[in-house]
């Protein structure tokens, strides 16, 4: 079971690095490097680098955003993609069987398509408007995610606009976890903004017997 995937961003309250490590300090248990500008190259390779560092202190799932062969010379844990990314059978075929493969889903029919196609988990969003990525989808609702999370085995993890308040409402599936960029960078610091995730979280699941 997955709990709370952090994706980092860098900017002026903290860089990759500083998120990943505040996030894991807080509790987050995943953390996907993402960032679009620096396209893949030499320089994302280098922060995955010192991502994987933070394994000597913390135990957790790092993923890497996009960027197949970064995962792979990092031996991160493994890569997101999204629909207009390289393929899951590109990936599979580059970072093998032991690797998770993230796929991101809008619809009950690409979730279906990504866990027959094997993926470790799916995304799925925007569940809310986000300020992180221009996105052509409406929000999705719980009742989407409910039905999607009945019908794949896999962990489902909502993503867009999450808060830790709407947590109670998301939790709707053992299988469900969340991510979040924005959320975290508001208020008291990161590391109290994940602990505020996990407890909501934490409750959530617990009020539905999970
Ligand atoms: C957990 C999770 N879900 C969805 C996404 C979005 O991926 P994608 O559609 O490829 O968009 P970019 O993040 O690459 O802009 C994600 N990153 N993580
Ligand atoms: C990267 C991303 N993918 C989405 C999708 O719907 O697939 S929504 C999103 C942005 C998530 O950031 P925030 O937590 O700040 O809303
Ligand atoms: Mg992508």
């Amino acid at each position: 079971m997955f709990n709370l995937c952090v994706i980092t961003a860098s900017d002026q309250l903290a860089d990759h690095v500083q998120t990943a490590q505040a996030a894991l300090a807080g509790g987050a248990d995943m953390i996907q490097l993402r960032d679009k500008q620096l396209d893949c190259n030499d320089e994302l390779l280098a922060i995955a680098r010192q991502i994987m560092e933070l394994k000597r202190q913390y135990s957790f799932h790092f993923v890497v955003n996009d960027c197949i062969e970064v995962a792979l010379k990092c031996d991160a844990d493994g890569v997101h993609l999204g629909q207009d990314d390289d393929g899951i059978d590109l990936a599979r075929q580059i970072l093998g069987n032991d690797k998770l493969i993230g796929i991101s889903t809008h619809s009950l029919v690409e979730a279906v398509k990504a866990a027959e196609a094997g993926a470790d988990y799916i995304g799925f969003g925007p569940m809310y408007a986000t300020v992180s990525k221009d996105s052509p989808y409406s929000p999705r609702s719980a009742d989407e995610l409910r039905r999607i999370a009945e019908t794949v085995q896999i962990p489902v993890c909502a993503i867009g606009g999450i808060e830790p308040e709407v947590l109670d409402e998301l939790c709707v599936s053992p299988q469900v976890f969340c991510a979040v960029i924005s959320g975290i960078r508001q208020g008291t610091g990161i590391s109290e903004q994940v602990k505020a995730y996990i407890e909501a979280l934490r409750s959530a699941r617990k009020r539905r017997g999970f």
